[in-house]
């Protein structure tokens, strides 16, 4: 008999439209996934798990809450896409620069791999210069410069560089070990005058979740600044999640609490949450530097659906739900989880430790010590977590399928959830201590 996976691998690639949705660093076959709704989706048979993947970070409210579905259901009767500005791209425009301060221009794309690559774009064509750094693991979408030494789905297939990108083009990418102050310093003492642009995650969490070394983004920040280059900000992932001001927004509340000047991104990036579960991302920052996109200066970027009135109708819903008491459940759900699964796999011995950045967390298997660097990450036990996905699976839990991708909750995972997930660690566990 055919299966779903043998019909879905004779049209689609590897049967998935996107590497990471393949079951590659886990083995085993993906099932379908029919429907969402709050914290779970439901298979092609109807079996309903507690999801873990929220679409890789935009369901922060949980799957099709009914203030967004309305609001989509709305903006489509009145249209489509008009292929000219409407009210709410404004208006979503504002929202994030409301929130987020060093946002002062916002253009909207439709995905986080086209806002990193026009502010790779912008930074080139601001500076007049060519190099750009990134660090090891981190992954910014699939752009050609930036598809070197990247974490996500590239670094669960284990092959952190792709064929196709050209040897000119990655020579101008410089890779460096995330959290290394001394290899930032050297190349910017080596490259200085041909550096456009460092770009890194607000805190990466396409290597599993690791908290920036205090002061990491402030040393990118000043170097940049003495250098003449630009400091982009990827918050595709942590924007509106890890905190209401993304990463950024945490590491500001700690140094104004600390009465220290806090650090600015000039450019920064934005997807998933902004959308909604809907596809819209944005390219933001210093007006000055905004300002040299097409149509008022030189640096050329565009989208037919860029701003489409329908995806812009769910994310504008979305960031107007997000109040203080969302990032509270979110936060609740995401300290009773991860503290409640590193407390059950401590007692039973297992080696394991948890990296956390403002709301996001994952798990690192077989390592004592929250890793900084991909090649400490590079040095978990996927085996281990092989096993434990699929035992979880298999108890109804929804990982994400790779030991490098951090774990998705939403105010939606409330106790129930969070003990469904908890007795399920503690019947693997067993098996496994
Ligand atoms: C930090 C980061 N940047 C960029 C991207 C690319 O976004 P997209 O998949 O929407 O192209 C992603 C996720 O895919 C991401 O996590
Ligand atoms: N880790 C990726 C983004 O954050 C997962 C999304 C994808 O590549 O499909």
């Amino acid at each position: 008999m055919t299966t779903f996976t043998d019909r879905a691998a004779a049209i689609l690639p590897g049967g998935v439209n996107s590497p990471v949705r393949a079951w590659n660093g886990v083995g085993g076959e993906p099932v379908p996934i029919a429907s969402a709704r709050g914290a779970y989706v439901t298979d092609g048979d109807g079996r309903e798990y507690v999801d873990l993947i929220g679409s890789w970070g935009p369901a922060i409210l949980g799957h099709a809450h009914p203030t967004v579905v309305q609001a989509v259901q709305q903006a489509a009767a009145s249209g489509l896409s008009f292929g000219a500005t409407s009210a709410r791209e404004v208006e979503l425009a504002e929202e994030i620069r409301g929130r987020y301060a060093p946002a002062e221009r916002v253009r909207l794309v439709s995905t986080g791999t086209e806002a990193t690559m026009t502010a790779i774009r912008l930074a080139r064509g601001a500076t007049g210069r060519a190099k750009i750094i990134k660090f090891a693991g981190l992954y910014h979408g699939h752009s050609d410069s930036l598809l070197v030494a990247a974490g996500s789905g590239l670094a669960t297939s284990g092959v952190p560089d792709s064929a196709g990108v050209t040897p000119g083009t990655a020579a101008d990418t410089i890779v460096l070990a995330f959290g290394d102050e001394d290899a930032l310093t050297d190349a910017f003492a080596e490259h200085g005058q041909q550096i456009a642009a460092v770009i890194t995650e607000a805190a990466p969490a396409n290597m599993g979740v690791v908290r920036p070394p205090l002061g990491f983004n402030r040393l990118i920040s000043t170097l940049c600044r003495n250098e003449g280059a630009v400091m982009i900000v990827d918050e595709v992932l942590t924007g509106f999640r890890a905190g209401p001001a993304g990463y950024w927004g945490v590491e500001r509340d700690e140094d104004l609490a600390a009465g220290v000047e806090p650090w600015q991104p000039d450019l920064v990036t934005f997807g998933k949450v902004i959308g909604g579960g809907m596809p819209v991302a944005a390219v933001a920052g210093r007006a000055d530097l905004m300002e040299q996109l097409a149509p008022l200066g030189p640096v050329y970027q565009a989208g037919t659906l860029s701003g489409n009135p329908v995806a812009v109708a769910a994310g504008l819903a979305t960031m107007r739900l997000l109040t203080d008491d969302v990032y509270q459940r979110v936060a609740a759900a995401s300290e009773a989880l991860s503290g409640g699964v590193s407390e059950i796999l401590t007692d039973a011995g297992i080696t394991h430790a948890v990296g956390r950045a403002g709301t996001l967390f994952s798990l690192f298997w077989g390592l004592g010590v929250a890793p900084i660097a991909f090649e400490d990450v590079a040095r978990q036990d996927t085996a281990q977590f092989a096993r434990f996905f699929h035992a979880l699976h298999d108890a109804g839990v929804y990982l994400p399928p790779s030991a490098y991708e951090a774990w998705f909750v939403s105010q939606s995972h409330g106790q129930a959830e969070i003990e469904r997930v908890l007795d399920a660690v503690r019947a693997w566990a067993a098996t496994e201590a």
